[in-house]
């Protein structure tokens, strides 16, 4: 099922790159990337295994430093911070990682209550439970939630690693291969599950993904990232629509369905 188009505020980016460069030693990753994101939108963002998805979410999200070019997320030039404004920052950009490890002594409950605690200290006891119950209802979750982690399943887990980016309420979700290692059921249930994130939270988040079902399900666009920039930007359909070889070879190789 191709997701439903939606009306977006198109003279309002909340992420906006120029000229974005960055190499590691001789490799040159990012060359000169461009890229808008809109105020709700899911941006898929596709590209063979090391062209630099990882990196480009990293730099997003204040975890790495760009070479040059433009990095402006919610109205602020993201290099040019002082750490504390960076931290600021941070909170409103939820990054859901590929591994999303929970701490495997503690509970469900103690898992989300941890960045609750430790970033706004002032909440009452009620208001953290609140807070935790409202989120695990979110994930659908609820009733695990006095469980440890080594109880749930990787999908379960899953969804707790992205309950807990979203209990501080992010503007923004940047997710890392959300369907990497899961089975095609799980694999849908994730794809719902962001765009539920999407609906009840009204956040604008990057997918990164090589999973074409999740590309198809969860983005309102895709880009394509293609030799250190995007070449390609449109709807599922628009791209693949696309006679450029190095996307014709990536749906071949990628799209299972
Ligand atoms: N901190 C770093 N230091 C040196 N090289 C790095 C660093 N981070 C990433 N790289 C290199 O940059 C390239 C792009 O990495 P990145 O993780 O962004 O790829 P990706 O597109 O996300 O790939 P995948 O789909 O396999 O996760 C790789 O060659 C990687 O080795």
């Amino acid at each position: 099922m191709i997701k439903e188009q939606k009306a977006i505020d198109r003279n309002n980016p909340v992420i906006s790159i120029r000229g974005l460069q960055k190499a590691f030693g001789s490799l040159h990753i990012l060359r000169g990337v461009n890229l808008d994101v809109y105020k709700g939108e899911n941006l898929v963002v596709l590209g063979r295994s090391g062209t630099g998805k990882s990196v480009l979410i990293k730099i997003i999200s204040g975890l790495l430093l760009p070479d040059a070019g433009q990095v402006n997320v919610l109205g602020q030039e993201v290099a040019e911070l002082p750490s504390r404004e960076l931290m600021e920052l941070r909170l409103k950009v939820g990054f859901s990682f590929q591994n999303s490890a929970l701490y495997d002594s503690m509970t469900v409950r103690q898992n989300l209550e941890f960045p609750l605690v430790r970033n706004s200290r002032n909440l009452k006891r009620s208001q953290i439970n609140d807070e935790v119950e409202s989120v695990l209802d979110a994930v659908g979750l609820l009733q695990t939630i006095e469980q440890m982690p080594s109880e749930l399943s990787g999908g379960q887990r899953k969804r707790i690693g992205i309950a807990r980016t979203l209990i501080l309420r992010p503007e923004i979700m940047l997710y890392d291969e959300p369907t990497a290692g899961l089975d095609p059921i799980t694999c849908i249930e994730i794809n719902n599950l962001i765009n539920e994130v999407q609906e009840k939270y009204k956040t604008t988040a990057i997918i990164i993904t090589h999973d074409l079902t999740c590309a198809k399900e969860t983005g309102d666009r895709i880009a394509m990232l293609l030799d250190g920039q995007f070449a390609i930007q449109g709807t599922f359909d628009e791209v693949f629509a696309s006679d450029d070889l190095r996307v014709q070879s990536f749906y071949n190789y990628n799209f299972t369905e």
